[in-house]
C-alpha cells in the first residue's frame, strides 16, 4: 500500500507538474490481476482499485491498517467502473453491472471480487474509519437520488446519482455517487467549490483513451491543475476546489469522507474569483 501524507494550502504552490502528481494523482489504480491500494492522511481514506479475472480475487488487509481484517474497523463504498462482476461479502453475493455501487459495512470479514463473462470488471473502493455497523447495501446503476446539474449553453450538463448518503444508502462516514457529463459538455463541477469539513476524491471513467480531463484544484485563488486520462484519480483536501474539463464527455466516480455528510454543505467559489 502507497501512503499520501497529507498536504497544506501553503505547499501546493511550490511544488511543480511532478510534485503536484505525486502527491494527488493515483494513475495506475487497475492492474490486470492485482489489488492496488492508497492510504492518504486526508482524512485517513484508503482508496483501492481491483482488476480481478474470472477466478476471482480477495480484499486483502495490509500492514499500515494494523487490523486483522481491512473492514474491522472501516467501512468502504464500491463502484464498478468496468464490465460486469461481483462481489461476495461474507458469502453473500452481490452483482455489480458498469456504474452499480455496493456500500460495505464495518465488519465484513471476507470480500471477494470476480468478474463476469464479458470481461474484466474494474472495481473502485473508497474506504474511511467507521464506528458503526450499517447494512452492506447495493444500488443499481442510475437507481441513486438523481440530480439535473448544469447547462448546455455552459457546456456543464450533467446527472448527478447520489448512492451512498445521508437519505440513501446509510454509512457513517462515506459519501459516495456517480456524475455523468452529457454528450457536448464538458465541466464537472463548475461553479466549484470546497467544504472544509470533508475531502473528497474523484475517479475519472468512460473517458475515451486519446481524451483528457484538466483537473483544477487548490485555493480558489491559486489553482494548479492535473491532465487526467481515463480510470485515474485524484485526492482534493478540504480546503482544495475540484472541477474540471474534459476534451470529450466523461463519467467520474466522486467519493468523500470527514466532519459530517450534507452534501449541500459547500463553499461556492464564483468563476469570477478563480485564479
Ligand atoms: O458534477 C458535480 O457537480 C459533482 O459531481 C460534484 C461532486 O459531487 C462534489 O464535488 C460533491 O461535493
Ligand atoms: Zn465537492
Amino acid at each position: 500500500m502507497e501512503t499520501r501524507y497529507a498536504t497544506s494550502p501553503e505547499e501546493l504552490p511550490l511544488l511543480d507538474t511532478a510534485g503536484l502528481r505525486r502527491r494527488f494523482l493515483l494513475e495506475d489504480v487497475f492492474r490486470p490481476g492485482e489489488v492496488t491500494a492508497t492510504y492518504s492522511h486526508q482524512d485517513r481514506v484508503v482508496i483501492v482499485g481491483v482488476q480481478p479475472g474470472p477466478e476471482g480475487l480477495d480484499l486483502p488487509t495490509f500492514p499500515e491498517l494494523r487490523s486483522e481484517f481491512f473492514l474491522q474497523r472501516r467501512e468502504a463504498g464500491v463502484v464498478n467502473v468496468g464490465a460486469s462482476g461481483t462481489i461476495v461479502a461474507d458469502g453473500v453475493t452481490h452483482e455489480l453491472a458498469h456504474g452499480g455501487c455496493l456500500y460495505l459495512g464495518r465488519g465484513t470479514r471476507e470480500v471477494r471480487f470476480v468478474s463476469g463473462d464479458e470481461g474484466d470488471a474494474r472495481f473502485y473502493l473508497f474506504s474511511a474509519p467507521a464506528h458503526a455497523d450499517h447494512p452492506t447495501t447495493a444500488v443499481a446503476p442510475g437507481e441513486g437520488n438523481r440530480r439535473e446539474l448544469g447547462d448546455q449553453s455552459t457546456s456543464n450538463r450533467r446527472t448527478l446519482n447520489q448512492y451512498i448518503h445521508e437519505n440513501g444508502v446509510r454509512s457513517c462516514q462515506v459519501v459516495m455517487g456517480v456524475t455523468t457529463l452529457h454528450d457536448g459538455s464538458m465541466w464537472n463541477t463548475l461553479p466549484a467549490h470546497t467544504h472544509d469539513r470533508r475531502m473528497e476524491a474523484y475517479l475519472y471513467f468512460d473517458l475515451p483513451e486519446d481524451a483528457r480531463v484538466v483537473h483544477l484544484m487548490g485555493e480558489r485563488q491559486e489553482t494548479r491543475h492535473l491532465v487526467m486520462a481515463n480510470e485515474q484519480a485524484v485526492i482534493s483536501p478540504s480546503w482544495s476546489i475540484h472541477s474540471g474539463v474534459g476534451t470529450r464527455a466523461y463519467s467520474f466516480v466522486w467519493a468523500m469522507a470527514g466532519e459530517n455528510q450534507a452534501f449541500d454543505d459547500m463553499d461556492p467559489a464564483d468563476i469570477t474569483d478563480l485564479h
